[in-house]
């Protein structure tokens, strides 16, 4: 998957961290059925809190917009978390016997409170680019992992997840991320933005938000003994 061009390159900065997170036990015990339940349910209860903080950094995202057309695409994104993604939580966690109530007096686990201010504070600190390569690894990284376990083809009770995101609609959002990160480099830095001094600092907040994935998967395994 390369979603246009400026991921495959931050991607590729990122190193092994990348397939440390697209290819983690997590990950695979979700393709061929392994993963424990409990290790899901609770990925699940921290996962509604990480989105809780995701939305915001969306919210952020718009106000360090510089065009119109980038504030629509945050805004919008902000909409389809809250009132789309985070219902569909409340949903699958009800259908798994955690309530809503649950989730929100559930106490956020460290590793989900290191992602989701890091990535905030990437765009407190930073500007559109620092933030949108803070948030690129989560969009992508489920797009990616979605469409290779869906190649696996094996009997898992976690079907549903891996067609959520390898289906074509959740496809389609990742393809407009990647739109709109490769417009926002391209209008602040040029045609080759490898030569920007900008660069190294936004390869670096992609490693880092991909290392906080990988935190994240292993703290969903760490529930189980
Ligand atoms: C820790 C963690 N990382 C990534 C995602 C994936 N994700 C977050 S919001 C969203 C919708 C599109 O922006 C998707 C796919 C997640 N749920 N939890």
């Amino acid at each position: 998957m390369s979603y246009g061009t400026t991921f495959p390159l931050w991607r590729a900065a990122a190193g092994d961290a990348w397939s440390d997170y697209t290819r983690h036990p997590f990950v695979e015990g979700l393709g061929d059925g392994t993963l424990p339940r409990a290790a899901y349910l609770h990925y699940l209860v921290q996962d509604y809190l990480y989105l809780v903080h995701y939305s915001r950094a969306w919210a952020l995202a718009v106000t360090k917009a510089e065009t119109l057309d980038e504030m629509r695409a945050c805004a919008a994104t902000v909409h389809a978390l809250l009132n789309g993604e985070m219902r569909l939580h409340v949903q699958t966690c009800a259908a798994e016997g955690i309530s809503e109530a649950e989730l929100f007096a559930a106490a956020e686990a460290p590793q989900n409170i290191a992602y989701t201010r890091y990535v905030l504070d990437a765009g407190h600190s930073g500007d559109f680019l620092d933030l949108m390569a803070a948030l690129a690894p989560c969009v992508l990284g489920y797009g990616e992992i979605g469409a290779r376990l869906a190649t696996f083809g094996g009997k898992t009770p976690y079907a549903d997840w891996i067609a959520t995101y390898a289906g074509a609609d959740y496809q389609a959002v990742c393809h407009k991320a990647g739109a709109l990160i490769d417009g926002a480099v391209a209008r602040r830095l040029g045609e080759v933005p490898e030569d920007s001094p900008r660069w190294p600092r936004l390869c670096a907040r992609f490693q880092t938000a991909t290392r906080l994935e990988v935190d994240f998967w292993a703290m969903g395994l760490r529930s189980c003994p």
